[in-house]
C-alpha cells in the first residue's frame, strides 16, 4: 500500500470511529424507550448558531409527548432530561429534593476563590452556607433593610428627575440596573455608590463586566462544566482576575474599617461580619460554623451578581408592558395613590406590603420574562427545568403573550398547579433572594410610577427582542421610553 492509501484508510478509519460512536452514544435515550428528539453530529439537540438559552431547550418542549414526563435531548454527546409534566417537575425540585441538589458548576476555589459562592456549591458547602445564610433573608432582616432600600430610591428618583430635564425619552436598561447596583452595592457591601449620577462607578463598570464580558465565550462554559478536574488541573478561572481584585479589595476594606470603627449598618455586610465572628443570627438557626474571609466576599459577589441584573430586567419587562399596556398602569398609580394616602404619604413597609396590585405585576412580569430561563438539576444527567416555555405554554397560561397582572391573584393561583410559576426556581434550591428582589423591584416601580408616567416610543421595541447568549433574559437593544413627570 502507498503512503496516501495509508493516510485515506486512517480517515476513513477514524469517521467510521467517530460516526459509530456518535450513533451509540444517541441510541441512549431511544434504548430506554423514552420520548426525545432526534439529535444531529456534533451538536445534538443543540442550535448550531449563537442564541438564547430559551432556543436550547424551548424548540424540544414544543416536541412533547402525551404520557411522558420529559423529553430525551443531546447536549453535543451528553443525554440531557427536558422535564415537561409540573409533576415530574415537582419531584425533581422539592420531594426528591435529596436527589437533585446538585447544579454541576464550576467552582475553583485555590484559583478563583469568587467561584466558591452559593450558587455554584453544591453538596456538603452548599448546604451548609445555605444553612448560614437563610437567617439574613427572613422577612424580618427584609425590614431591617427596607429603609436602606428607599433611600435609595429616592437618590434615583432625584437624579432621573435631573435627567428628565433636557430630555425625555430614555434608555431604561442601563438606569435600572444602576439602581439596583445602588441598592446592592449598599446593602451588600455597604458602600454608597450613586451610580447613576456618577457614570463611572466601578461598581456598575465590575458589575457589567460579570455579564457583559465574560472571561469565556460558551465552548470554554461548556469545557468547565463537563470537565471540572481538567479544568482545575490547568487552573482555569471563571470570572475575571481583575474582578476578584475588585471584590476582594472592597470587601476588607470595608470590614476592617467597620470592625475598626465599630460601625454597625443595616445591611447584608453587617450580616456576613456577624456570621464571620460566629454570632448566629436566628435563634432557630443552627449553629454551622464561622464565615471566612473568602466565603465573605465569593457570597457577597453572589449577592451583588444575582441580585442586580435579575431585578433591574424584572422592573424594566415590567416598565415596558406597562408602557404598552396603559389601562394597567394607570390601575397600578390609583392602587399606589390609594394605599399612601393611608399612610400619610409614607413609603413603608406596610404600604409596599398592600400594594399587592403592584406584586402581581412583578410575577406576571415574571411569568412572561422570567430572567432564568431554565433551572440546572444535575443528580446524574443533566436535567433541564424549561421555565419560559412552561410560562409560555397555552394549556398552562391561555393567551400567554397577553400581559395580564390578574393571572396571579389569589383565586388563579390557587386554580393552578404550584410549579406553573418558576421566576424563582422551586424547594430548598429556590432563589434565596426572593423577598429581596421583590422588595427592591417593588420600591422602584413604585417610586417610578407615583412619579412619571411612561409610554411608547419610536425607539421602542415592539415585538421584544431578546439578546443573544446572554445568562439573563433581557432586550437585545434596551428599551427605549418616553417618560413624562407627573
Ligand atoms: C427578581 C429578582 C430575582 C430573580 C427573578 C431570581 C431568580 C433566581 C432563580 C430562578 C434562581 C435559581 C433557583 C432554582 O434553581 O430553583 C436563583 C438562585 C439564587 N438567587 Fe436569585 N433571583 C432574584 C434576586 C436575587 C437577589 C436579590 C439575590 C441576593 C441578594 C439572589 C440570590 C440568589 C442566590 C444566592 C441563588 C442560589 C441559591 C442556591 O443555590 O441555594 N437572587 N435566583
Amino acid at each position: 500500500m502507498d503512503s496516501l492509501s495509508v493516510v485515506l484508510c486512517f480517515v476513513i478509519g477514524l469517521i467510521s470511529f467517530v460516526l459509530i460512536s456518535f450513533k451509540k452514544r444517541f441510541a441512549y435515550w431511544k434504548d430506554r424507550g423514552a420520548a426525545y428528539v432526534e439529535p444531529t453530529i456534533p451538536f445534538g439537540n443543540l442550535p448550531i448558531r449563537q442564541v438564547h438559552f430559551i432556543d436550547t431547550t424551548d424548540p424540544i418542549y414544543k416536541q412533547k409527548k402525551p404520557g411522558y414526563p420529559f423529553m430525551g435531548a443531546y447536549f453535543f454527546r451528553n443525554p440531557v432530561v427536558i422535564p415537561t409534566d409540573l409533576d415530574f417537575i415537582q419531584n425533581i425540585l422539592v420531594k426528591d429534593f435529596s436527589y437533585f441538589h446538585e447544579r454541576g458548576m464550576y467552582v475553583n476555589e485555590e484559583d478563583d476563590p469568587l467561584s466558591a459562592h452559593m450558587f455554584s456549591l453544591d453538596g456538603d458547602k452548599w448546604k451548609s452556607l445555605r444553612g448560614k445564610l437563610s437567617p439574613t433573608f427572613t422577612s424580618g432582616k427584609m425590614k431591617f433593610m427596607f429603609p436602606t432600600v428607599v433611600d435609595v430610591a429616592d437618590r434615583f428618583n432625584s437624579t432621573l428627575s435631573e435627567i428628565l430635564e433636557t430630555e425625555s425619552e430614555l434608555e431604561l436598561r442601563d438606569l435600572l440596573a444602576r439602581f439596583t447596583t445602588d441598592v446592592i452595592g449598599t446593602c451588600a457591601f455597604g458602600i454608597e455608590c450613586n451610580s447613576l449620577k456618577n457614570p463611572n462607578c466601578k461598581f456598575r463598570n465590575y458589575g457589567a463586566k460579570i455579564f457583559d464580558e465574560p472571561l469565556h465565550g460558551p465552548l470554554v462554559h461548556l469545557f468547565l462544566m463537563l470537565y471540572p478536574n481538567v479544568a482545575r488541573k490547568l487552573h482555569l478561572r471563571f470570572f475575571r482576575k481583575e474582578v476578584e481584585d475588585f471584590f476582594m479589595g472592597v470587601v476588607r476594606e470595608t470590614i476592617d474599617y467597620r470592625e475598626k470603627n465599630n460601625v454597625r449598618r443595616k445591611d447584608f455586610m453587617d450580616l456576613l461580619i456577624q456570621l464571620k465572628n460566629g454570632v448566629a443570627l436566628d435563634e432557630h438557626a443552627q449553629k454551622l460554623g464561622r464565615l471566612t474571609f473568602e466565603e465573605i466576599v465569593a457570597q457577597a459577589f453572589v449577592f451583588f451578581a444575582a441580585g442586580f441584573e435579575t431585578s433591574s430586567t424584572t422592573m424594566l419587562f415590567s416598565l415596558y408592558e406597562l408602557a404598552l399596556n396603559p389601562d394597567i398602569q394607570e390601575k397600578a398609580r390609583q392602587e399606589i395613590e390609594t394605599v399612601l394616602m393611608k399612610y400619610e404619604g409614607k413609603l413603608t413597609y406596610e404600604a409596599v406590603k398592600e400594594m399587592v396590585y403592584v406584586d402581581q405585576i412583578i410575577t406576571e412580569s415574571l411569568r412572561k420574562y422570567p430572567p432564568v430561563v431554565n433551572l440546572i438539576r444535575q443528580p446524574f444527567k443533566d436535567y433541564r427545568v424549561p421555565v419560559y416555555s412552561i410560562h409560555h405554554d397555552p394549556e398552562i397560561f391561555p393567551n400567554p403573550d397577553v400581559f395580564d397582572p390578574d393571572r396571579f391573584t389569589p383565586e388563579q393561583i390557587k386554580s393552578r398547579h404550584p410549579m406553573s410559576f418558576l421566576g424563582f426556581g422551586e424547594g430548598p434550591r429556590n432563589c434565596i433572594g426572593l423577598r429581596f428582589g421583590r422588595m427592591q423591584s417593588r420600591i422602584g416601580l413604585i417610586t417610578l410610577l407615583k412619579n412619571y408616567r411612561l409610554k411608547p416610543c419610536a425607539k421602542t421595541p415592539i415585538p421584544m427582542v431578546f439578546a443573544e447568549g446572554k445568562p439573563i433574559l433581557s432586550p437585545k437593544l434596551g428599551v427605549h421610553l418616553q417618560i413624562e413627570k407627573l
